[in-house]
């Protein structure tokens, strides 16, 4: 069952020299009980895509499309229903989570803050959970009495982690949670997060970021983002073993050597670079770097076509056949 459905969801900047087009037109759905991995190079709309689903802020604003999130248009909420929901249904852990906290505050009074506005009264109880969470996260119930700058890195991501989750979001958000993390904490972050999804406190997970080789450690499926449009959406062990978009294979073949594989090739980056959502080319807009582009490419938009079981990808290469 689907918790979030996304359909054709149009999500701008309005800058001084024009619109950028950063989401355009991406449909998908999170379904209850997965974690679906976003990926694609950096620029390619990625948590424009996630944040626009708790709250856009002029310069960001919604174009067209919708986000059915439990039977309501996310993109239609008044600010004060997106407030009620924000933590308590839909939550977001940032892409700087380790920078995330109100520094000037102990942690327990951010959580305590974050409770009363969501109609907790209780503030015994409230601090209880917050201790019993921290434990699960591995920290100290003595980090509850301390500020965010007195918590090491690792220490402060996790605490975000344990506000974002205390009152148990139906949909988690982890945006480039691990990105500035190595490769342990990386893991430690991974396993928490379905840490989270074993115990119930959240019951889907959208996990973003630029890197593959970790959504095969964590994801049940994956899309793959190409400037502000999908170019590839299916179960992650086909998406990583069977390829069907260009632009995944690639993503693939620049992977290092280590964790995944994608057949025995030598490691080379993607050619070109990413262009400009300002006026991104008619057609595919992959084609200005595409290996296989074609005539067509420059003109008509790919259609989305289905090349697996629950697994679709959009490039003339693959045929015509639009899926639904
Ligand atoms: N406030 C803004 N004003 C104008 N353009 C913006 C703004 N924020 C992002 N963009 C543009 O929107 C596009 C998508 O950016 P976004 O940050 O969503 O991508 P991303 O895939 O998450 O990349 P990264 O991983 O680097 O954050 C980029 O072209 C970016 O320059």
């Amino acid at each position: 069952m689907a918790l979030l459905s996304v359909e054709n969801l149009r999500i701008y900047y309005n800058t001084p020299v024009g619109q950028v087009k950063a989401v355009d037109g991406v449909t998908f759905e999170v379904r209850e009980g997965e974690v679906f991995g976003i990926a694609g190079e950096s620029g390619c709309g990625k948590s424009t895509l996630v944040h626009s689903l708790i709250l856009r802020k002029p310069p960001m604003v919604h174009v067209g499309g919708k986000a059915i999130f439990k039977g309501r248009d996310l993109m239609t909420l008044s600010e004060e229903e997106a407030r009620k929901i924000r933590y308590t249904e839909l939550s977001i852990i940032p892409q700087y989570a380790m920078n995330a906290l109100n520094p000037t505050k102990k942690i327990k009074d951010i959580v305590w803050d974050l409770a009363r506005e969501h109609g907790y009264r209780d503030r015994d109880e409230v601090e209880k959970l917050l201790r019993e969470r921290l434990a699960m996260v591995k920290l100290s119930p003595k980090v509850a009495d301390m500020y965010p700058v007195e918590l090491s890195g690792g220490m402060r991501q996790r605490a975000t982690m344990v506000v974002s989750t205390l009152l148990n979001p139906d949909l988690l958000i982890a945006d480039e949670v691990t990105s500035a993390l190595d490769v342990t904490t990386q893991r430690v972050v991974i396993e928490l997060l379905h840490h989270f999804m074993e115990e119930g406190i959240v019951k889907s997970i959208i996990f973003v970021t630029h890197d593959l080789a970790l959504l095969d450690k964590i994801a049940d499926r994956v899309m793959i983002l190409y400037a502000g449009k999908m170019a590839e959406i299916g179960p992650t062990e086909e998406i990583i073993n069977d390829p069907a978009h260009p632009y995944t294979k690639l993503l693939l073949e620049s992977l290092p050597k280590m964790g995944i594989q994608y057949k025995k090739k030598k490691l080379h980056g993607i050619p070109g670079y990413p262009i400009s959502l300002l006026n991104p080319p008619s057609g595919c807009r992959f084609y200005t770097r595409c290996p296989h582009v074609m005539e067509r490419c420059k003109e008509e938009e790919p259609p989305v076509v289905k090349v697996g079981d629950d697994h679709y990808a959009a490039c003339h290469l693959l045929g015509g056949d639009s899926s639904e």
